[in-house]
């Protein structure tokens, strides 16, 4: 059987502040499978952003990856050096961020940007380079992208400037894309729109892509599989239908009840009351106990994940049936 796309196996990311171990990433599992779609969907402060970051290499001190396993295309990732890390960013993984500009560079013209992106990665002529700009922009849905290339960001609207971050991060192939809430600072119509394109792109060319999010609502209609996560671990996880259908996980029902378009009319907006817990102060027990309508004193054991359907997990010892 060949290797997932990626395949990520018991990860854990820590933090080591003074003031304590934050577990960021606490024993997180998952696969993709190539021109799949996976959410990864939690309350902000999840470790949904660390999960994506320590796929890319990017876990700064004083967080450091103290167990696991993460590979893509059968590779381990996590031993790599900073130069081998260099080769596979931007080129075999990309990253699409919320904010646009963490991808552009406001002093330097379209062209610029893009052509060296493609010749950081290839030994072709600068016009063989351009014309796979034009072509990527093209893909992302831009119109005359001659024009749009000899552009600054700031000519661009921000669903534009979104785009051009998509093009760029598209620009070599990738195997795998994750993009860390890229439509949650545009508006309705436009983030439609970009999510349709980026599943289409990656179904047409192949690519796997994690679509990192607050909101569930984004991943129907989009996502293949979904991961929901709380507190650093993964709480609930399977095919999206399944789990919009019939959440298990008590926190993924309070996310689903709390969507306002799934809201039965007239009846108030369902809340998750409380807080999410310190990291810091995490026991081995369910981290959602203290919020849980369903918990029992049992839940203050570690639950393990349990598998109640082909495909499907669940973390908790009291799931909704
Ligand atoms: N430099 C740091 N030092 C200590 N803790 C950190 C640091 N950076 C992040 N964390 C903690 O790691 C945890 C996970 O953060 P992460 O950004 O992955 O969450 P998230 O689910 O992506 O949330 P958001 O949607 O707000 O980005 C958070 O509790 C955060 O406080």
């Amino acid at each position: 059987m060949s290797a997932s796309l990626l395949e990520v196996e018991g990860l854990r990311m820590h933090f080591f502040t003074r003031a304590g171990v934050v577990k960021a990433v606490d024993d997180v599992s998952f696969r993709l499978e190539r021109g799949k779609i996976l959410g990864l969907v939690g309350e902000s402060g999840s470790g949904k952003s660390m999960t994506g970051y320590s796929i890319l290499g990017l876990v700064d001190a004083p967080g450091r990856i103290v167990a696991g396993r993460i590979a893509l295309n059968g590779t381990d990732l996590t031993n790599l050096e900073e130069a081998q890390w260099r080769k596979l960013r931007g080129n075999r993984i990309a990253m699409i961020f919320q904010d646009p500009m963490m991808t552009l560079n406001p002093v330097l013209r379209i062209d610029t940007q893009m052509v060296e992106a493609v010749l950081a990665h290839h030994s072709i002529s600068r016009e063989s380079a351009l014309a796979r700009c034009r072509e990527a922009l093209s893909r992302v849905g831009i119109a005359a992208p001659d024009e749009r290339l000899r552009a600054y960001p700031h000519q661009f609207s921000g669903g534009m400037r979104q785009r051009v971050a998509i093009a760029i991060a598209l620009l070599n192939k990738p195997d795998l894309i994750i993009a860390d809430e890229p439509t949650t600072a545009l508006d309705v119509t436009i983030q439609g729109q970009i999510l349709h394109e980026m599943q289409r792109l990656c179904r047409e060319s192949g690519t796997g892509l994690i679509w990192i999010t607050h909101d569930l609502s984004v991943i129907a209609g989009l996502a293949d599989d979904v991961c929901v996560m709380y507190a650093g671990r993964i709480v609930e996880s399977g095919a999206v239908d399944g789990i919009l259908d019939r959440p298990m996980h008590p926190y993924t029902r309070g996310l689903l009840e709390s969507i306002p378009s799934r809201n039965v009319r007239g009846r108030p907006l369902a809340q998750i009351p409380g807080m999410t817990p310190s990291l810091m102060a995490l026991g081995d027990g369910c981290a959602f106990r203290e919020r849980c309508i369903r918990a029992q004193d049992d839940c203050r054991l570690a639950p393990a994940a349990t598998i109640p359907a082909p495909g499907r997990t669940v973390r908790c010892l009291h799931p909704v049936s």
